[in-house]
């Protein structure tokens, strides 16, 4: 499905649809809040610096309850009725939000009004933080678990992308109305200065969201009835909160990744005005910077998903922290403004990535009860962490300024904001990693594989646990090799030796394979059409799928022997090189196919095509593969070759122009070597009957000379 495609089906869902329009009023009434509350509150006082100490401590005081009430809101959002805990902190933000201007009107000492902005921001500030986790938490409940990610892309646009926006608009709107309407400052009448409008304005979009999931949203309730009478003490959840989240893996990978992610974004903004002048880029480089990290923010939350693919969403997320820890550390070095530009791209990129994995895993694998409370406590820490940071990292660069550094054959004017920088993104790269380790869930399948498989769309998979016991041997080789030959001596050796063997082949080991057999190998004219490649490479791995689901795995898992005519190597061969159809692709196919199943030895009998289709030649009619050109055989040949000289400790490689006696030998010479010590067999005392075993099986007279063309491994 497109992008808009899935927008379009994550709204349709209508309880969905109703909290995304909640959360748009919300954000905006939050964003104007912020704006209006501030200016409001300085336009209270006229000289500067009286207005920069009102404007200041309505932000300051929108911080603190993160630090007061952080650690409780999610216990609120977890033990009480979302939907009513939602309402009313709307309703009580509807108040407050009115109570500022209606102060103004009331009261007229500026100071009370100014004290009293800052309590309603308080309040504001307080059940804001309470209301967001229980919006989080419920958001999951809404949707398939699919669409889960597309949400959050669409309600992360909203919030950081839209409604900031739409909130400036407002205010510019509200105060060209006000002047339009009532004309310029002095004549206006009380209580309709741009801002207290916005005020008045804002506390509406409040009452309307109140109104709108009380009476259209109670999908939001009703997640449990009994429950919450078993729910222990408030104190209790608050606790039990907490040790959820550091002993949880992924919580406790996310909440590092997140931390440091939000730590390196601290420094950077914390530096950036010094971090301009050191570019010599001055207020405009400072903007730039700042627009191309919020331009790589939307980049990465918007198209991530796109660009990742399939890749898992732990690794996805832990990706992003490094790639934009890792641009960090590109800005820390950067001398020009074009190569910061596009550290500050990567670094938004890799932060809009994280932000979203980092939402979608946290909605998406934390259990309804416990959710409220992650997330509360990820959005109290997130705003500790970025509050310290910033401030600690602009007085830090504030003080250190910048050194000349005389490297004998260069010198260079160093500012302070460097080595913060690069400090904070190795700081971030480590958080990172250690984030992946705790969650990943791909323990064992090389990442950077993974990472390229994924973004072209076949990610690869752990491979599923082989049975201890069992051994697996497979033959390759060429058409008319000798493999049938070799499988049945060995299979006899060891059947003497009294293990349990399973001979098994493919194609067609089983009643479906059977089938498929005969779809692949039937010429066109039994048939009746001719099977495309991409038809051919699938039709062999359903074949080995059922195959090693039915027959291998449950006979390793008794701890039998299973030697088999042909498996992977033989569709990379055939269907790789021979048809060249990607070998990857193919790869992929069988790894999926076999859940990763590999051979303890892959034993290749090397031959001649010529000389291996004279072989098979004799038992009669070709088949589909035989009656292949030659050069189909040449290429399959070489492509068995790359395959064993790429892990030679796998494989097995044997003239098969040699006798067969001469190969059975070889074989069982390796083979010993697989078997547990106290089961080692005497090789001369059984290689007195391999050339009767093999005789009988083959029922050819078996020769010492070399077919012509043989060549001797
Ligand atoms: N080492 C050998 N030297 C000469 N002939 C052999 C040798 N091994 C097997 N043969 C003969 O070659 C023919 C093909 O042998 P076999 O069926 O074992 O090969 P294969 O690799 O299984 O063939 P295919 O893949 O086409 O089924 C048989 O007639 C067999 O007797
Ligand atoms: C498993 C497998 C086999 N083939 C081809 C190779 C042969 O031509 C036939 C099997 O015939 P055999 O007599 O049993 O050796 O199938 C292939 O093309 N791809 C595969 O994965």
């Amino acid at each position: 499905m497109s992008g808009f495609g899935e927008l379009k089906a994550v709204l349709r869902i209508r309880p969905f649809r109703r909290l995304w329009a909640v959360l748009g009023l919300s954000s905006l009434g939050d964003w104007l809040g912020l704006l209006a509350a501030s200016t409001f509150a300085a336009a209270q006082v006229d000289n500067s610096a009286a207005q920069g100490v009102a404007f200041g401590s309505v932000i300051a005081v929108r911080l603190l309850p993160a630090l007061v009430l952080g650690p409780v809101a999610g216990v609120f959002a977890d033990r009480f009725d979302r939907r009513l805990t939602m309402v009313v902190c709307d309703l009580i933000r509807f108040l407050f939000f009115a109570s500022m201007p209606a102060a103004a009107l009331i009261v007229d000492d500026s100071t009370l009004v100014i004290a009293w902005a800052a309590v309603a921001t308080f309040i504001i500030e307080t059940t804001a933080m309470i209301w967001t986790p229980a919006k989080e938490a419920a958001v999951p409940n809404l949707l398939p678990r699919a669409r889960l990610e597309t949400a959050n892309q669409l309600t992360l646009a909203t919030t950081y992308g839209i409604t900031p926006v739409l909130a400036g608009l407002v205010l510019i709107g509200l105060e060209k109305l006000v002047v339009v309407i009532f004309g310029g400052g002095d004549v206006r009448p009380q209580g309709v200065e741009p801002s207290e409008v916005a005020l008045w304005f804002n506390s509406l979009t409040f009452l309307a969201t109140a109104i709108t999931v009380f009476f259209g949203i109670k999908e939001i309730s009703g997640r449990r009835t009994a429950a919450v009478e078993r729910k222990p003490g408030m104190l209790k959840e608050f606790t039990q909160g907490w040790a959820f989240v550091s002993r949880t893996p992924l919580v406790r990978g996310l909440v590092l990744g997140i931390f440091g992610a939000f730590a390196g974004g601290g420094v950077v903004v914390g530096t950036a005005k010094f971090y301009a002048v050191s570019l010599s880029a001055g207020d405009a480089g400072f903007a730039l910077l700042f627009a191309t990290l919020f331009l790589g923010l939307g980049v990465g939350i918007a198209a991530g998903p796109k660009i990742v693919g399939a890749l898992s969403r732990r690794r996805w997320f832990g990706l992003s922290i490094v790639l934009a820890a890792g641009s960090v550390l590109i800005l820390a070095l950067a001398t020009h403004l074009v190569v910061a530009v596009a550290g500050a791209l990567l670094v938004g990129v890799g932060a809009g990535m994280a932000f979203l994995s980092g939402t979608t895993l946290l909605g998406g694998e934390v259990a309804d009860d416990m959710r409220g409370r992650a997330f509360a406590f990820v959005q109290m820490g997130t705003r500790v962490v970025l509050m310290l940071t910033i401030s600690l990292s602009s007085v830090i660069v504030g003080a250190g300024g910048s050194r000349h550094l005389n490297l004998g054959f260069k010198e260079f004017e160093v500012s302070s904001t460097r080595p913060l920088l690069a400090i904070a993104g190795i700081f971030g790269v480590i958080a990172g990693i250690v984030a992946l380790r705790q969650m990943d869930d791909k323990k064992g399948v090389p990442f950077f594989a993974d990472v390229l498989g994924s973004i072209r769309g076949r990610p690869l998979s752990p491979d599923e646990p082989k049975a201890a016991q069992g051994i697996f041997i497979v033959f390759e080789g060429g058409e008319g090799a000798g493999k049938s030959t070799q499988v049945r001596h060995l299979a006899e050796a060891l059947r003497g030796l009294g293990r349990d063997v399973v001979v098994t082949r493919e194609p067609g080991a089983t009643p479906l394979g059977e089938r498929i057999r005969s779809l692949v190998l039937d010429p066109p004219e039994v048939t009746g059409e001719v099977v495309t490649p991409r038809a051919e490479a699938l039709l062999y791995a359903a074949d080995r799928a059922h195959h090693v689901a039915s027959v291998v795995r449950p006979a390793l898992a008794r701890g039998a022997v299973v030697i088999s005519d042909r498996y992977v190597d033989s569709s990379l061969a055939y269907q790789g090189a021979g048809r060249t159809l990607p070998v990857d692709e193919v790869s992929w196919l069988s790894k999926w196919a076999t859940g990763g199943l590999k051979p303890d030895l892959v034993v290749l009998l090397d031959l001649e095509p010529a000389v291996g289709l004279a072989r098979a030649g004799r038992r009669g009619d070709a088949d589909r593969l035989e009656s292949e050109s030659l050069a189909f055989h040449e290429r399959v040949r070489y492509a068995f070759l790359d395959l064993a000289s790429a892990d030679p400790s796998r494989y097995l490689v044997l003239d098969a122009s040699l006798p067969a006696d001469s190969l059975a030998t070889g074989v069982l010479q390796r083979v010993r070597h697989l078997m547990p010590a106290d089961e080692e067999f005497d090789i001369a005392e059984i290689l007195e009957d391999v050339a009767e075993t093999v005789t009988a099986l083959t029922g050819d007279e078996l020769t010492d000379e070399l077919p012509s063309g043989g060549t001797r491994v």
